[in-house]
């Protein structure tokens, strides 16, 4: 099954097409737990020196001076990492000065609850050459993963009726992963994307990960428009992430839920 890809590059919100292109990302998103966009924030005049020249030096480092970066983002190295403003404690006002709405607000808050990563990563020829697979099918942790691959290919994930689709490294898209707090945010509804790095031309790959995920020790939990009594009742406690442990197992009975409920 092919994983759409949705342009949404010259979109504006209120503005022609977008919210076609919201209702496109929204059922790609719950059927799959993984969305893949055409977008050009990373063109062409940068990505051709990020991968082909800063990512090839950054990798050539010494061991210990990568070892420098005290990353919480995985193997390889965080960059940059920035805090949004502290959430305010009312609703607050929309851009024009009117009040929010609630499902505005509560989208507003969680978007402050976030914080946000880059990770540089890069593979060798896979040690596996009969499969090719690098990475292990794993779902990640984080909120969502945006994922940018370059002229090498590698990402797959698991659609929805279980077999595995590559994603090509297309030079104009950003594939964004569900992880394991998404899942529980949406109450279930979106699945946290199985996936994994299978590259069969056994080629040194590069990819950029741009990760989001809740504060440290930020309670994660379902929003509040999500849990409907009697028809799409709370499926997981509120959990808090800290790095090092992954708490997502526990859900409101105490079962592991993996398969996700559809709205
Ligand atoms: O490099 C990729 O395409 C994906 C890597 C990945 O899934 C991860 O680091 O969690
Ligand atoms: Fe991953």
């Amino acid at each position: 099954m092919e994983i759409p890809k949705i342009d949404l590059r010259g979109l504006e919100p209120g503005r022609l097409g977008w919210e076609e292109a919201r209702a496109a990302v929204t059922a790609s998103m719950v059927a799959h737990g993984c969305v893949i966009v055409a977008h050009d924030a990373l063109g062409p005049d940068l990505r051709r020196p990020l991968f082909c020249r800063a990512m090839p030096e950054v990798f050539a480092l010494p061991l210990e001076a990568k070892q420098r970066s005290d990353s919480r983002w995985g193997a390889v190295q965080r960059l940059h990492q920035w805090e949004h403003a502290e959430a305010g404690a009312d609703g607050g006002e929309d851009d024009a000065g009117g009040p929010r709405r609630r499902d505005e607000k509560s989208v507003g808050d969680h978007l402050e609850s976030l914080t946000h990563g880059v990770r540089l990563s890069r593979y060798g020829a896979p040690l596996d050459k009969e499969t090719g697979v690098s990475m292990k099918e794993h779902r990640d942790d984080t909120m969502v993963t945006g994922i940018v691959q370059h002229e090498v290919e590698g990402l797959e994930v698991q659609a929805k009726d279980g077999g595995w689709t590559a994603v090509p490294p297309k030079p104009d898209t950003v594939t964004f992963v569900a992880g394991e707090q998404f899942r529980v945010v949406t109450n279930g509804r979106v699945p946290a994307c199985l996936h994994r790095v299978r590259t069969p031309t056994c080629r040194e790959r590069f990819s950029i990960l741009f990760g989001c995920r809740s504060r440290d020790n930020a309670t994660v939990r379902a929003m509040d428009e999500l849990v409907v009594d009697g028809d799409q009742p709370l499926w997981y406690e509120p959990v808090r992430y800290e790095y090092s442990s992954a708490l997502i197992g526990r859900t409101a009975d105490g079962l592991e839920k993996d398969e996700p409920i559809m709205a």
